[in-house]
């Protein structure tokens, strides 16, 4: 794998998946085009753009300048920020005030954010008069290479991650590179913790090119672009084979179950992020493959030093208030992890690895070996 040597002006990734195929636009400035793309794919459209506070702040007024220059008329509902906002309130709140601004069986609805708009959004469309369409213009990294390709929606429950949901697929994404440069640093770090997945899941050469590119991924080079188009394809590459996560869309959970348990027992709180969750749980996935023997220790400790060197938490003890109750105990992690949504008949499945670059689903995984790894983890 080669890195470009110059910003491109937008690259296009086919998600095919039939009469519900779509394009994912990647490329700086491309939310210009917003109106004209809505417009020429349902001429005569409605919208609502959901967003947050902060994005809307950054990122409201050029998405409906856009909109507006191509005569497409939207109306805005603006929710707080932050993982709170995917629950039962904020659902109920957008799903009035779409009401409310008479959104139609064929209007759209677009999410413009991270991707706590877009599965609060994606959702409150999949459910709005039966089924509206929605157009993703994800604003985070994380919601660029990941959030906004595959059509998962949803909220959380007290209990769980995302526990409320269902799949809906956007039929158009604009993941404009250039709105990154208002993400705060941290933000990005845990957005890249998705990016690094793809490669440490399915391509070993996108790692080692992670491993050498990184800064000018972080710089806003042309290696951005690159990331995060491989990413898209990478992922669209599963979501069309497996869209319902019958088989092997599974391996994009590398990392969750650990790290969805860990959110939860923050209280899905700023105290841990999504992505530096997953950075977490994905350490813990390959240093609890390298205990039963499937990757090597030198593999595992590859993993963890990449997603270090760029400052992601990647133990246990790097997390915020770390001795607090629930979090420093095995048993209470178990208890979480018993929601995760790959529990079959009460059994878990874990995603784990056997090399960097090749997950592999296991099931049937005994919770006596994850309650002692986390005992041992929880102690070092
Ligand atoms: N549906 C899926 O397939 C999928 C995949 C991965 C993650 N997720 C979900 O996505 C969520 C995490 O998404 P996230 O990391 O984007 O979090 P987020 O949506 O909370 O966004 C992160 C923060 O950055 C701010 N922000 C976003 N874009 C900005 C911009 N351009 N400029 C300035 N500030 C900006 C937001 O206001 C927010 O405070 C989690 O709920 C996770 O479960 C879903
Ligand atoms: O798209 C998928 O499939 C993923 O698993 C991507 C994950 O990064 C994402 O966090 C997803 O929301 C987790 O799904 P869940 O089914 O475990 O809630
Ligand atoms: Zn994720």
């Amino acid at each position: 794998m080669t890195a470009p040597l110059k910003h491109s002006a937008s690259i296009t990734v086919d998600v095919a998946l039939g009469d519900r195929a779509y394009d994912i636009v990647i490329g700086r400035d491309v939310l210009q085009s917003l109106g004209e793309r809505v417009a020429a794919l349902r001429p005569g459209v409605r919208t609502a753009i959901v967003t947050d506070r902060t994005v809307a702040r950054h990122w409201l007024e050029p998405a409906e300048a856009s909109l507006a220059a191509a005569g497409v008329p939207t109306s805005r509902i603006v929710v707080e920020e932050g993982e709170g906002s995917k629950s039962y309130a904020t659902l109920t709140q957008v799903s009035e005030a779409l009401i409310a601004a008479k959104i139609e069986r064929n209007d759209l609805v677009i999410a413009l954010g991270g991707g706590v708009v877009g599965d609060l959004a994606g959702f409150a469309a999949a459910i709005l008069r039966r089924g509206v369409d929605f157009v993703q213009v994800p604003t985070s990294l994380l919601a660029q290479v990941d959030s906004s390709v595959g059509g998962k929606t949803g909220i959380n429950s007290p209990q769980g991650k995302n526990l409320i949901g269902a799949f809906h697929q956007p039929v158009l994404v604009i993941a404009d590179t250039s709105v990154l440069d208002t993400l705060s640093p941290r933000q990005f770090r845990a957005g890249y913790a998705e990016v690094a997945k793809y490669g440490i899941l399915g391509d070993e050469a996108f790692f080692a090119w992670l491993e050498q590119n990184h800064a000018d991924i972080f710089a806003g080079g042309a290696g951005r672009e690159h990331a995060i188009a491989t990413s898209c394809r990478a992922k669209a590459g599963v979501v069309s084979r497996d869209e319902r996560e019958t088989g092997e869309r599974a391996l994009l959970n590398l990392g969750h179950t650990f790290g969805h348990a860990l959110e939860a027992a923050t209280g899905f709180s700023d105290r841990l992020f999504h992505g530096e969750g997953v950075s977490v749980g994905m350490v813990l996935a390959a240093e609890f493959s390298a205990q039963l023997g499937m990757i090597s220790s030198d593999d595992a400790a590859r993993i963890a030093r990449h997603l270090s060197a760029v400052g992601l938490p990647t133990r246990l003890q790097d997390i915020a208030g770390f001795t607090q109750e629930g979090l420093a105990d095995a048993d209470a992690l178990l208890a979480l992890m018993a929601q995760d949504k790959k529990v079959k008949r009460g059994k878990l499945t874990f995603i784990l690895l056997e090399a960097v670059g090749r997950a592999v689903i296991a099931n049937n995984v005994e919770p006596q070996l994850v309650r002692d790894f986390l005992q041992a983890k929880l102690k070092a």
